[in-house]
């Protein structure tokens, strides 16, 4: 059986200083973007963590270098990409989904699998999608095999993107190596997580890729070169909330240095989400500092943009003092577990009385008691087990090192945090 985690309960108000290690968002797109690069590239403070570790991984199977630099750094230097290779997804959406373009670009056969749930992580769209642009695919989902032609055509694409924003930063990512670039237009409903998108678009433009994104819905990427990198990897916004969310659980106060002044990473909204529940949120030169409140605020959020962010909302929303609902987040059945699914079930079990909608959660406050805290290999669900565990005594949960996933040592942060002063 899977380890238990004993969730620590919060002995008063939980004061401290978290120093949050790197964006998995950015890196990933960083280490995509610097092994096609017209040259070696410098990663500053990259996130080390499986997601960011098995991108690193299929890269270099398709012939990157990618070093340890002496302070933390990754240098990468691209090289011509060749199969055959397999690729491990693991349960990282930006590896299924960023690579297999890479894949097309590269000559050989490249097979793609993961973790049993990964298995059924929406996917399809994309492999139809580089289909149309060229590529040659057999499968419609982990596993799958890409027969690299060391080239792709490009063009124009039409795809539903409404199950993952990831769909379309894919395809950008790689697009500048097509030969006539791209073209998606996106038809459905409405994209999630469009702050990603923005990431994608704003990390080409910062690497000299053209990319014209006036059109809603329309992305159009000119074919060129990707100039060479050399970037400071902000810290993940998305990973820092459980901490933050720890002081406005307690009443407490909590900073996490280097928080970015402006960022196009979709976790910078968890400041204003803190302030509706009534918490005290300043960003300064020092960082983001989260001074909790008596008692929490429930509220009525569309996290549409920011879904990620839901576990942890909702973990701080089953300790507030009235009804709250999350809205837009449909799409959060297809991430590591449905986790709409999952927060229902392990909120109810722990006494709390929450109810699924079509597109989110209304989740009731009660008194909650202890109890085994599942993740189904969700680092999210994970930490936001470790939240409730600093209110609710005997929260047991299971498989702690799923965290890994986006973050190296969350157990060890997360005693840190509440063994010492800042
Ligand atoms: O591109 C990215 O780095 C991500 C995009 C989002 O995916 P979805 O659009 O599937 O929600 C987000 O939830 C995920 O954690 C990271
Ligand atoms: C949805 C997430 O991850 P992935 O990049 O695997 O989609 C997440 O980290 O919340």
């Amino acid at each position: 059986m899977t380890q238990l985690w004993p969730a620590p309960v919060a002995a008063g108000a939980v004061r401290a200083t978290v120093p949050v290690p790197g964006s998995k968002s950015i890196t990933n797109r960083a280490l995509v973007l610097a092994a096609l690069a017209d040259g070696p590239s410098t990663l500053r403070a990259p996130l080390r963590s499986r997601d960011t570790e098995l991108m690193a991984g299929a890269l270099r199977s398709l012939g990157v270098a990618i070093q340890d630099g002496p302070d933390g750094s990754w240098q990468v230097t691209p090289a011509a990409l060749r199969g055959p290779a397999e690729v491990d997804c693991g349960l990282a959406g930006t590896v299924m989904r960023f690579v297999p373009p890479i894949a097309a670009l590269a000559s050989g056969r490249i097979t793609f699998d993961g973790d049993p749930h990964a298995r059924k992580r929406p996917l399809g769209a994309v492999l139809d999608a580089l289909r149309a642009l060229g590529a040659d695919i057999d499968g419609d989902a982990l596993p799958f095999q890409v027969n690299g032609a060391g080239k792709l055509p490009g063009g124009a694409v039409t795809i539903d993107a409404s199950a993952s924003s990831q769909f379309v930063s894919g395809l950008l990512l790689s697009a500048p190596r097509f030969e006539q670039g791209v073209v998606v237009r996106h038809a459905g409903e409405p994209v999630p997580s469009l702050p990603h998108i923005e990431m994608t678009v704003s990390m080409l433009r910062a690497a000299g890729v053209e990319v014209d994104d006036q059109e809603p819905d329309t992305w159009r990427v000119a074919p060129g070169p990707i100039r060479a990198l050399d970037l400071d990897v902000e810290p993940d916004l998305s990973n820092a909330t459980p901490f933050l969310a720890a002081a406005a659980a307690t009443g407490g106060a909590v900073t996490v240095p280097g928080w970015p002044t402006r960022t196009t990473q979709a976790g910078d909204a968890i400041r204003d989400i803190l302030a509706q529940m009534g918490a005290q949120v300043e960003l300064t030169g020092d960082g983001l500092t989260v001074t909790g409140p008596a008692e929490l605020n429930a509220v009525d959020l569309d996290l549409h943009d920011v879904g990620e962010l839901t576990p942890t909302v909702a973990a701080l929303a089953a300790l507030a003092t009235g009804r709250s609902r999350l809205r837009g987040v449909a799409h959060l059945r297809g991430h590591e577990t449905d986790r709409l699914a999952a927060l229902q079930t392990e909120l109810t079990k722990l006494g709390g009385a929450v109810e699924q909608t079509e597109d989110g959660l209304v989740i009731e406050p009660r008194p909650l008691h202890g109890g085994n805290w599942h993740s189904y290999a969700d680092h999210r669900m994970a930490t936001a087990g470790a939240i409730l565990g600093l209110r609710v005594p005997g929260v047991l949960v299971e498989d702690i090192a799923t965290t890994g996933k986006t973050i190296p040592d969350f157990p060890g942060m997360w005693a840190a945090m509440l063994g010492g002063d800042a």
